[in-house]
């Protein structure tokens, strides 16, 4: 059956063929097979809700906060006098300075863990269009490409004074207008490929050929693997650099093929992708020895849904308390006081993504580290490299010992200061060899405006119901000297972007992050748990875990998926996201619980290959060839 994306309604064969003609089928239209109430959750996550089976798919629509603010033309919004706003780049330098500065608090793996979630539903084709397909917009012919919106360099800039660099090239997010599945008089919809879902779309993929073609090995319910040098790696390409092209050959080859091309991007992406990738055939296996009698669908669908909950476990009781506060969550209710079942679904509510929350996640960037430090395994720095360097180029990951190092990196190292300045790389590289110089934080703002997002006022109104009048108002969300700052580049309050406010908001109380992302984000997260009808907390999904297997799922941990899946990981602190300190110190891996995955018996599988789970949870006997072969 053939579903308008955009509305959900179904359509025609005639009106697909018109599609076919104009090349528009892929985004404009989602073919889905008859809904099953009992089956798995799926990989194009249709069917989530089963009364309107496209809303929950890939490239459907996002839905907003706040309804946008255009000038005409959907142009970026003007100043409250009616001048233009301004310049983004102008804004960054002077409200966000450069600076590098360690977290005492966090490591690396807490935003590349987080960055992995958002690329769970997003997409990459707005950061490919201006790096592969549309590389020119800083040049003559960008002016007459309505596509091309670079972003001016002023010649006091800082930094570009010194260059001859006046112009960042960038382009407009694509949107179900721009593709042309619907007409262009309304407001822009921002269209996107990953599921709205958190279902590990960097993993699985979002549609089902892909996953059957490229991810699925049809034996003991196992992804497809290789292994290399005693490493168990997704499958790569074998000629050419595919997406792969910062890969410095001859060494550097290895690209994964895998459903989702994005796993190869940034760094923190791609070695999140690798950990759960090979997670997912850790759980398989361990299944298969189990439950003999289980075919490869049924390992394949229940490996997946345990790799899914184990991931929202640690994303939702371990990552984001320790960024937002545990008492703030527990108190707007996103996560649960009680290890227990819950559920809050509601059918009326579609598993959608509002346009706000990916957005204002862009906020991490300034606590984005831009070196990468490497170390060995018994915890000596060996040497640092720039981050910005490793954006798609898997291959470094695959030579020599690389992933040892990297992996002690991650919860060896502190994130950048959760503070008010960003690291040079991120606003000067940011793109590493693809630009010649971007300023991911000016991007930032400029998408902002592009998104046309109210005032950061509106927000704070909706978010708190406080109502900013003057630049002396936001004294109560922001200090006074960095309230001083936006008075001296804005001409009124109501012209301040929410990024910007967000930029220099005081941290929430019990938490480390600006409270007007908080009640964004934290709208969201009430919002899947509500929306989403396979959650891994509800008892009356398909294929609901039972009350023991949930409480195993409780018990995971980043510092136990690195114990598993993190290459030659035997020790490390058990709160991972957090530093070694004195209260959080290393520990042996034998001493970190685990997931005990006995509580998937099937008592009518008979008797199951009787093996002692433990060498199922040593790395070291883990990822040898001969036990996963
Ligand atoms: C080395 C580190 C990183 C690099 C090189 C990087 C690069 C980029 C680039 C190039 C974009 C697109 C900018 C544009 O709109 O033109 C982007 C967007 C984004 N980044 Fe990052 N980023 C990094 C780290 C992070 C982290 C730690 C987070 C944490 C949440 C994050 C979250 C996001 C989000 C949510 C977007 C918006 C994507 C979208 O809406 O499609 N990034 N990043």
């Amino acid at each position: 059956e053939y579903y308008d994306s955009y509305s959900g309604t179904p359509v025609t064969v005639n009106e697909v063929r018109k599609h076919d003609k104009k090349n528009t089928t892929f985004w404009c239209i989602n073919q889905i097979e008859p809904c099953v109430a009992d089956e798995w959750r799926r990989v194009d996550g249709s069917c989530n809700n089963l009364h309107q089976p496209t809303r929950g798919a890939s490239h459907t629509p996002t839905y907003r906060l706040l309804p946008p603010v255009y000038t005409k033309n959907f142009d970026k919004r003007e100043s409250k006098s009616g001048r233009s706003l301004p310049l983004e780049r102008f804004l960054r330098t002077t409200l966000v300075p450069m600076g590098k500065l360690s977290d005492p608090t966090f490591t690396t793996l807490s935003t590349n863990f987080l960055v992995f979630m958002t690329s769970d539903v997003l997409s990459i084709h707005d950061t490919i269009n201006y790096i592969a397909w549309k590389p020119y917009c800083c040049l003559p012919k960008g002016r007459t490409d309505r596509t091309c919106v670079p972003n001016m360099i002023p010649d006091d800039d800082p930094v570009h004074r010194f260059s001859d660099i006046r112009c960042l090239n960038m382009t407009r997010p694509e949107s179900f207008q721009s593709i042309g599945c619907i007409k262009n008089y309304t407001a822009p919809e921002r269209i996107i490929t990953g599921t709205p879902s958190f279902d590990l779309s960097t993993v699985y993929g979002s549609s089902l050929k892909p996953l059957l073609e490229k991810g699925r090995l049809f034996q003991s319910g196992l992804l497809k693997y290789e292994v290399d040098n005693g490493r168990v790696w997704p499958p790569s390409i074998k000629t050419g650099l595919d997406v792969c092209l910062a890969n410095q050959r001859p060494q550097e080859k290895r690209c994964h093929a895998i459903p989702e091309k994005g796993g190869n991007s940034l760094a923190g992406i791609n070695l999140m992708t690798v950990w759960l990738w090979r997670q997912h055939n850790l759980i398989a296996k361990a299944l298969s020895k189990i439950n003999p009698c289980w075919d490869d669908e049924k390992l394949f669908y229940t490996a997946r849904d345990i790799n899914i909950a184990i991931v929202m476990q640690i994303f939702y009781y371990e990552l984001l308390p320790a960024l937002f506060g545990r008492e703030n969550l527990l108190k707007d209710g996103v996560i649960s006081s009680t290890p227990g079942f819950r559920d809050f679904y509601n059918n009326e509510l579609f598993p959608q993504i509002s346009l706000e929350f990916p957005f204002v996640l862009r906020w991490f960037h300034t606590t984005q580290e831009g070196d990468m430090k490497l170390f060995d395994t018994e915890g000596h720095y060996l040497r640092k490299l720039p981050i910005v360097n490793f954006t798609i180029r898997t291959g470094f990951f695959g030579v020599e010992d690389n992933m040892d190092y990297v992996t002690q990196g991650n919860f060896r190292q502190g994130s950048a200061k959760f503070d008010y300045i960003v690291d040079p790389d991120i606003v000067n590289i940011g793109l590493g060899q693809f630009q010649r110089a971007a300023d991911l934080l000016t991007n930032d703002l400029a998408k902002n405006r592009l998104f046309g997002f109210q005032p950061y006022v509106k927000y704070r109104e909706l978010c708190f119901k406080q109502s900013f009048k003057t630049f002396d108002d936001l004294k109560q969300a922001i200090d006074p000297e960095r309230v001083e700052m936006l008075r001296d580049v804005y001409e009124d309050v109501e012209d301040v972007d929410l990024l910007a406010g967000i930029w220099l908001e005081k941290a929430i109380t019990g938490g480390h992050v600006p409270p007007t992302l908080s009640c964004i984000v934290v709208e969201q997260l009430l919002r899947v748990i509500r929306s989403d009808r396979h959650w891994y907390e509800r008892p009356n999904r398909p294929n609901a875990f039972t009350y023991e297997q949930l409480l195993e799922i409780r018990k995971a941990t980043v510092a136990r998926l690195l114990c598993d899946v993190g290459d030659k990981v035997t020790q490390i602190q058990r709160h991972a996201f957090y530093r070694i300190s004195n209260n959080n110190p290393m520990c042996s891996c034998k001493d970190i619980e685990f997931v005990n995955l006995w509580a998937w018996k099937d008592e009518t599988c008979g008797t199951a290959t009787k093996l002692s789970l433990d060498p199922l949870y040593d790395p070291a006997s883990l990822f040898q060839t001969e036990f996963l072969k």
